[in-house]
């Protein structure tokens, strides 16, 4: 139960028509989930205008409706709050309602193109490993403490966030690390969050039907910085030629990691193998269990963060060259007939590349890298040519097919997909639009010594067609392919 007056602390209220001095048990912004006594917030959406949903949000019970635009006719048992934003408005209202759990523990958030949910979840286990409690929101899972739960979203909306982070709080845990995503950003659903420190990843293209400029896509995730706090860090990878950008207007106190340029965080890979890599890090040599140049980053980032948050660097980097992958992220094994098979979770032309490069790097011999990728349906259009054109010219063979089609005609986003190859790649390219058929056609094709890379869904466990998620899990299927 909270009284109306306070959970409106901080937002931008226009004007209020009807009492603030009133209980509520909830906050929704769905008219679907309202129950008796909530505040509902009416969002714009992409699709809907939730102010459209206002009449059947107080029909389910609502008492107070927060919204941009009041409705002609009101109800005199209502109390209506006009707000500037209501996105924000909901974020604010979201974190007022549970108290602001985000400044009761040390929340870290990530952000950039690749390497979030990787870079957040070691951050979640190292933490853990070191003895404090800590949570997770990512892509693959939500963790509070121990106790997971369903991730939708790679950022939950605002209301899921504080609600996750109050349940952090309650469980004790003294850190929280966070994706950040642009979507997240610009749907303001970190805002009114206190973060002890944000990290930038790096920025490629992604999400141009969203934020139609790289331009617009790059600001949105500059925004992040921007409202750090004076208290809180920014730690960028300085080797992208976007981390200064980050670092232009923001208020945090400035940190850089780097592979190739001068660093606070500074990396050095000794060695790049399939077990692993042999890393000098800030003048310490440590063995981790990743695999790729990329992960160096990851584990750059991941090391720089645990010194920021004043954990014991000798310590970090002994719990560091213990972490395992993150699922669906270069998961790998070798079946008993010597056959590699690969999944990953690139599923952007930067995150393929760097795949594809790191498997032709350390492969040793005449192997064939077979390559079993597709893109999603609703998403940028303009990744699928450039995806097809960098598995055709980095793979002796590929298999076009179907990721999530979501909404859309799997075979037309083939057609997209087989657009980008190069006449001279045609012949060592073919489409079976069924995924499980081409994640079988890749291990008929395959012999002793050869690697599969099966790309694009990393950990998920379904496949989304015409709307419908059916359980799909390439982990899985690759698994039973190679045994039998
Ligand atoms: C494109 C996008 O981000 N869409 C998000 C957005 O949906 P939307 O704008 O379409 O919402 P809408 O359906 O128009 O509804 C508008 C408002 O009306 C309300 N409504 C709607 C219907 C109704 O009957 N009653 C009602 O009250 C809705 O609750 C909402 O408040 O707001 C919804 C509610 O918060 C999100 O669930 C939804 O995420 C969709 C499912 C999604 O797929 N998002 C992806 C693209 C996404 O966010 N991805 C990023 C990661 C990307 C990456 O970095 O790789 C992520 O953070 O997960
Ligand atoms: N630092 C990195 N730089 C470039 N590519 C990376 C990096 N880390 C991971 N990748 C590639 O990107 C894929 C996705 O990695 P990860 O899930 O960590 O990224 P993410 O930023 O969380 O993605 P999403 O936007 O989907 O949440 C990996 O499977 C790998 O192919
Ligand atoms: N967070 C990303 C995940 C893409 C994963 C890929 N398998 C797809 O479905 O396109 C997105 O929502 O765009
Ligand atoms: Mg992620």
């Amino acid at each position: 139960m909270k009284l109306v007056k306070d959970i409106l602390y901080k937002v931008g209220v226009i004007s209020v028509n009807g009492t603030t001095n009133l209980q509520i048990n909830a906050v929704a912004f769905d008219s679907r989930q309202v129950k008796p006594n909530s505040l509902f917030v009416a969002q714009k959406g992409l699709v809907f205008d939730g102010h459209l949903f206002i009449e059947k949000a107080i029909e389910q019970g609502a008492t107070v409706i927060v919204c941009q635009t009041l409705p002609e006719n009101l109800n005199e048992d209502i109390t209506y709050v006009q707000v500037e934003n209501s996105d924000t408005a909901l974020a604010i209202i979201a974190s007022n309602f549970y108290d602001n759990p985000s400044s009761k523990l040390k929340l870290v958030g990530v952000t950039g193109t690749n390497g979030k949910t990787t870079i957040a979840s070691l951050l979640y286990t190292l933490f853990q490993k070191a003895g404090f409690s800590a949570g997770l929101l990512s892509t693959v899972k939500i963790l509070v403490d121990t106790i997971q739960y369903e991730a939708t979203h790679t950022t939950p909306n605002s209301l899921l966030i504080n609600k996750y982070l109050n349940e952090m709080v309650e469980a004790g845990c003294d850190y929280c690390f966070m994706e950040v995503s642009s979507h997240g950003i610009h749907q303001k659903r970190t805002e009114g969050l206190t973060f002890t420190g944000g990290v930038f990843t790096n920025l490629t293209h992604d999400h141009l039907d969203y934020h139609k400029t790289f331009k617009e896509y790059r600001d949105v995730k500059k925004s992040f910085f921007d409202m750090l706090p004076k208290t809180a860090f920014a730690l960028v990878n300085i080797d992208d030629k976007n981390g200064e950008v980050m670092l232009q207007n923001t208020k945090a106190k400035k940190y850089t990691y780097a592979l190739k340029t001068m660093a606070d965080y500074k990396t050095k890979i000794l060695e790049n193998q399939f077990s692993g890599l042999f890393l000098n890090i800030n003048s310490n040599e440590v063995w981790v269990k990743l695999t790729g140049s990329f992960n160096a980053y990851n584990v750059c980032a991941v090391y720089g963060t645990a010194d920021l948050l004043g954990l014991n660097t000798t310590e970090a980097l002994t719990a560091i060259s213990e972490l395992e992958s993150v699922s669906g992220r270069f998961q790998h094994f070798t079946s008993k007939e010597g056959i590699t098979a690969i999944i990953d979770y690139a599923h952007t032309p930067d995150a393929l590349k760097n795949v594809l490069e790191t498997i032709n790097d350390i492969r040793t011999g005449n192997e064939q890298v077979i390559t079993v990728v597709g893109c999603g349906g609703d998403r940028d259009k303009a990744k699928r040519p450039v995806m097809g054109r960098i598995a055709s010219q980095l793979s002796s063979q590929v298999i076009f097919t179907s990721d999530n089609p979501r909404s859309e005609d799997p075979q037309v986003i083939l057609n997209e997909v087989e657009q980008g190859v190069e006449a001279h790649h045609y012949k060592k390219t073919i489409s079976v639009l069924n995924r499980e058929q081409a994640i079988k056609t890749a291990t008929k094709l395959a012999k002793k010594g050869d690697i599969i890379l099966i790309a694009g869904k990393g950990h998920e466990t379904y496949q989304e067609i015409k709307g419908v998620r059916t359980h799909f899990d390439d982990f899985e299927i690759i698994t039973e392919l190679l045994k039998a």
